[in-house]
C-alpha cells in the first residue's frame, strides 16, 4: 500500500519505518526541516533500538522517504495516518493544536479518496472530530475514511514492541475500512482486536491509566512496607505470582514519569469530566504520583536536614532506561528541589544529558561517567535503571564517595548485596541498610 505517516516523533517514526519493513510503501512528513534533513540521511533523532538500520534499509529499497511538503507527501496515499504529539493542556485536557493543524493541511492537499487513520492518543469522540474538521474544508472531490488504530509501544523497545506487542487495536465504523487496515497490520502477525472507533479510543485510555494505577498501587504498597518492616520485593513478587495481577508493572519506584501516563491519565479524568462523571480512582492516581516523585527528597531531608553545600550525586535523567527523553521524568522535580536546598549537583545519564541540559535549571553539573559524578560526593541518588547503574558495584560508592550515602528510587541493588558493605543505603519499600 501507499503510506503517509504525518508527525515523525517517537511514533511517526516507528510506525513509517515498521510499515516500510513489511512491504508497504511509506512517506513520512514533519513540519521540522531540521528532523526531515537528518532523517533523510538514514540517522535516527532519537534513541531507539534498532530503528536506524530500519530507517537505513528501507531508505536504501526506496521503500521509506521524508519530506516536509503535504503536497508531494500525500500525492497517491491510499492511508494516510495521524502520529503527532497531543500534549498536555493546563486543565489537564488533550491539546489537539497539532491535530488541528494536520487536518487543515489535509484538506489543502488531499486529492484522492483516503482513509485517515488516527495514532496518536487522543479524547473518545476526536476521530470524528477529525473527519468533521478536514470536510469543512476540504478543496478536492474527496470520500474521506476514518479509523483510530491506538499505539502501545514503549519507548526504549519501540521496534521490538511493534512486532512483539500484546494486540493491535483498530477501531472503525465501517466494515470495508477495518478489512484494509487488518490487511495492512497482518504483516506485523499480532492479534487483532476490530471494533467501533469509540471504543479503540478508550481502550487506549483505559490500558494507560490501569498501568498508571498499578504502578501507583505499589507505590503506596512499598510505602506502607517501610513503616512496618515488610519487604517490597518479596511483597511485589508474591503478589505477581498470581495469575489475576500478573507481575509486570509491580516495581515500586519514585512514580511513573514520560509522556504518555502523567498526561494521559489526566486527559481522561478530563473525558470523564466532561461526561458529568467524577473518576475518583484516577485523581487519586495523579496525586499519589506526585507525591511519589517527591519521597526521594523527602528521604534526603529526613537523614541530612540541610544539604547546603554537600555535593550530590543523581544518576539518570531519563524517565526510564533505555531512552533519552526526560518528558515529565521524575528527575527534574528532584534535581530542582536540591538545588532549592542548596546542594552542589552532579550528574550522569548514558543518553539523557543533551535532552536535560534544555529543561534542567543553570548550576547542574554534567559529568561524564557514573565514577565522575560519584568521586567524593557525599549522597549519591539513583532515579533510572539503566542497565550500566544497576551494574556498577556497590562497593564502589563506598571507595569514591567522601561519605558513602546511597538513596536509591528505583531498588537497583538486593538488600544482600549491600549488606555487609560500608555504605548507608535507602531505597523505596524496603528496610534501610546501615544508619
Ligand atoms: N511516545 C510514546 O511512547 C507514545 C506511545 C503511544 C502513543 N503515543 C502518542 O502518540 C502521539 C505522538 O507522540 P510522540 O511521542 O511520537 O510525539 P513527538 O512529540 O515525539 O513527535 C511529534 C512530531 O509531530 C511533528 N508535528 C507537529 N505538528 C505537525 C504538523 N502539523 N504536521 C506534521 N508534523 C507535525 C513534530 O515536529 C514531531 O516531530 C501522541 O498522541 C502520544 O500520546 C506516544
Ligand atoms: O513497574 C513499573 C513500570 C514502570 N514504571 C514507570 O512508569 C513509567 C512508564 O514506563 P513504560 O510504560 O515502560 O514507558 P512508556 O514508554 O511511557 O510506555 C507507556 O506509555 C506509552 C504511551 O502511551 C504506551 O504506548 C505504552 O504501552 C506504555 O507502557 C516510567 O517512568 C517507569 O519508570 C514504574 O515506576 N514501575
Amino acid at each position: 500500500m501507499d503510506i503517509a505517516v504525518i508527525g515523525t516523533g517517537y511514533v511517526g517514526l516507528v510506525t513509517g519505518a515498521c510499515l516500510a519493513e513489511v512491504g508497504n510503501r511509506v512517506t513520512c512528513i514533519d513540519i521540522d526541516e531540521e528532523k526531515v534533513a537528518t532523517l533523510k540521511q538514514g540517522i535516527s533523532p532519537i534513541y531507539e533500538a534498532g530503528l536506524e538500520e530500519l530507517l537505513r534499509e528501507n531508505i536504501s529499497r526506496s521503500r521509506l522517504d521524508f519530506t516536509t511538503d503535504y503536497e508531494e507527501g500525500l500525492a497517491g496515499k491510499d492511508i494516510v495516518y495521524i502520529a503527532v504529539g497531543t500534549p498536555q493542556n493546563d486543565d489537564g485536557s488533550a491539546d489537539l493544536t497539532a491535530v488541528e493543524a494536520v487536518c487543515r493541511s489535509l484538506s489543502r492537499h488531499l486529492t484522492q479518496d483516503v482513509i485517515i487513520v488516527t495514532k496518536s492518543t487522543v479524547p473518545v469522540g476526536t476521530n470524528e472530530y477529525i473527519k468533521a474538521l478536514i470536510e469543512e474544508d476540504l478543496e478536492g472531490d474527496v470520500t474521506i475514511n476514518i479509523a483510530s488504530n491506538p499505539e502501545f509501544l514503549r519507548q526504549g523497545s519501540a521496534v521490538h514492541d511493534t512486532f512483539n506487542g500484546d494486540r493491535i487495536v483498530i477501531g472503525a465504523d465501517s466494515p470495508e475500512v477495518l478489512d484494509v487496515l487488518e490487511t495492512v497490520n497482518e504483516g506485523f502477525g499480532l492479534p487483532i482486536v476490530r471494533t467501533n472507533l469509540r471504543s479503540a479510543e478508550m481502550i487506549k485510555y483505559a490500558s494507560n491509566a490501569f498501568l498508571a494505577t498499578k504502578i501507583s498501587f505499589i507505590n503506596e504498597m512499598a510505602n506502607l512496607s517501610e513503616r512496618i518492616g515488610a519487604n517490597i520485593d518479596d511483597v511485589s513478587r508474591g503478589m505477581g505470582m498470581d495469575r489475576r495481577i500478573g507481575e509486570a508493572f509491580l516495581n515500586a519506584g519514585i512514580g511513573y514519569g514520560g509522556s504518555c501516563f502523567p498526561k494521559d491519565t489526566r486527559a481522561i479524568i478530563s473525558v470523564a469530566r466532561e461526561a458529568s462523571y467524577d473518576m475518583q480512582i484516577l485523581e487519586n492516581v495523579v496525586d499519589s504520583n506526585e507525591r511519589q516523585r517527591g519521597i526521594i527528597v523527602d528521604k534526603v531531608m529526613d537523614r541530612f536536614q540541610s544539604i547546603k553545600g554537600k555535593k550530590v550525586a543523581v544518576l539518570g535523567l531519563a524517565f526510564k532506561p533505555n531512552t533519552d527523553d526526560v518528558r515529565e521524568a521524575p528527575s527534574i522535580s528532584v534535581i530542582e528541589k536540591l538545588l532549592g536546598e542548596g546542594a552542589e549537583v552532579h550528574t550522569f545519564d548514558p543518553a539523557a544529558m543533551e535532552n536535560a541540559r534544555k529543561v534542567l535549571p543553570e548550576g547542574v553539573h554534567y559529568t561524564d561517567s557514573i565514577e565522575a559524578a560519584v568521586k567524593n560526593a557525599e549522597i549519591a541518588i539513583i532515579l533510572t535503571e539503566w542497565k550500566e547503574i544497576k551494574e556498577f558495584p556497590i562497593e564502589k560508592y563506598e571507595a569514591l564517595m567522601a561519605n558513602p550515602v546511597v538513596f536509591d528510587g528505583r531498588n537497583c541493588f538486593t538488600l544482600e548485596e549491600v549488606a555487609g558493605t560500608g555504605v548507608e543505603y535507602h531505597s523505596i519499600g524496603r528496610p534501610s541498610i546501615g544508619n
